[in-house]
């Protein structure tokens, strides 16, 4: 029997969405996550300390008759009007801890993204100012570049201008998807660094469209060809405290996805953990999990690492063919599988 024990682990990127859906992604979420970054994109998106402050409270809300909690860490959802003044009363508060900037279109809930990057520049240096990291979707939007493409055109064409023009400034590349994300984050000083999904991890765009489409691997940045799965594997696995643990675990009900037009997400907040420990032990490198989930988020954003302890066991363990969202039904990752790792100590 192997086991394995880490601290415990963060999630630095996550949509738990609102109202009824919250007691069902937070009970998922707090098995034994200690803390976790909300993203911002609800509707209307979450742009100020207020709002921030009162999603908080729905969540905790949501938590309250659960056997254990996490923290939630609060985002600002960054749009054309946002200005300076926000994020000093963010950065002042103790629960924003990130600002998040949706290209406008690139994804779920980012029609009130940002259009204009330039004119942004302002709410940047103020970011910068005041030490709060920006986190970023980063994929273009251009009707001429391909999907497949997007995130590397995003990278030469806004994110190296950022990072050169607010050299302070932390910045978190979210979800990362390509081998040029791995090396623009690799060789960008240590104020830069990425997350990394497990389906990511796990899945290349084979898995999702070989033999019959499967409408829940489709996520955005949208799955790429093996190459670039195993050059987020080697990043996650490398030990470089730049790449983290995000898993960008953003719900949505069946029939939303097996539709005509069907949404971009992959839900993993019911295995999370036990999903990375799944393609960390593919990778023969279990021994870096515990960096990778547990010390390099709490780091880069500068906060405490958890004090206590989760376990890991290699036993399988069955997914249920379908969870609730809300009172609608939802397919998690490996609906009606088998996850090989499990967690044996969760809700203490
Ligand atoms: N990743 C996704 O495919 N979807 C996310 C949005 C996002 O993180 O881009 C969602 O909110 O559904
Ligand atoms: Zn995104
Ligand atoms: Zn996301």
């Amino acid at each position: 029997m192997t086991e394995l024990t880490l601290l415990r682990p963060d999630d630095w990127h996550v949509h738990l969405r609102d109202n009824d859906a919250l007691r069902d992604t937070c009970a998922d979420m707090a098995r034994y996550f200690g803390r976790a970054i909300i993203m911002p994109n609800l509707t209307p998106p979450v742009t100020t300390v207020a709002q921030a402050a009162s999603y908080r409270d729905r969540i905790l809300a949501a938590m309250a008759n659960l056997p254990r909690q996490f923290e939630p860490l609060m985002a600002l959802y960054l749009t054309d009007q946002s200005d300076a003044e926000e994020v000093k009363r963010a950065a002042a508060s103790d629960f924003v801890h990130a600002v998040k900037l949706y290209p406008a279109g690139a994804t779920t809930n980012s029609a009130a993204g940002v259009a204009d990057l330039d004119s942004l520049y302002p709410t940047l240096a103020a970011m910068e100012e005041h030490d709060l990291p920006l986190l970023i979707h980063g994929e273009v939007t251009d009707t001429d570049i391909d999907i497949f493409d997007r995130e590397k055109v995003f990278i030469e064409r806004h994110l190296a201008p950022i990072v050169q023009r607010f050299p302070q400034l932390r910045v978190v590349l979210e979800h990362i998807t390509t081998a040029d994300a791995v090396d623009f984050v690799s060789q960008s000083p240590a104020n830069v660094a990425a997350t990394i999904t497990a389906h990511h991890l796990l899945l290349n765009r084979n898995d999702m469209l070989v033999g019959g489409i499967r409408p829940h691997y489709f996520c955005l940045p949208v799955l790429k060809r093996n190459s670039h799965q195993q050059a987020l594997i080697k990043a996650a696995t490398s030990g470089d405290p730049k790449f983290f643990l995000g898993t960008d675990s953003a719900p949505h009900a069946t029939a939303a996805k097996e539709n005509d037009c069907g949404c971009a997400g992959v839900y993993t907040a019911h295995a999370a953990i036990e999903l990375y420990a799944e393609a960390f032990a593919a990778a023969g490198a279990l021994d870096k999990l515990e960096g990778f989930a547990s010390h390099f988020g709490p780091d880069f954003y500068r906060l405490p690492r958890n004090s206590d302890h989760i376990t890991l066991r290699q036993q399988s363990w069955q997914v249920p063919a379908q969870q609730a969202l809300g009172g609608k039904p939802l397919t998690p990752m490996r609906a009606g599988q088998s996850v090989g790792w499990q967690v044996v100590n969760e809700h203490e």
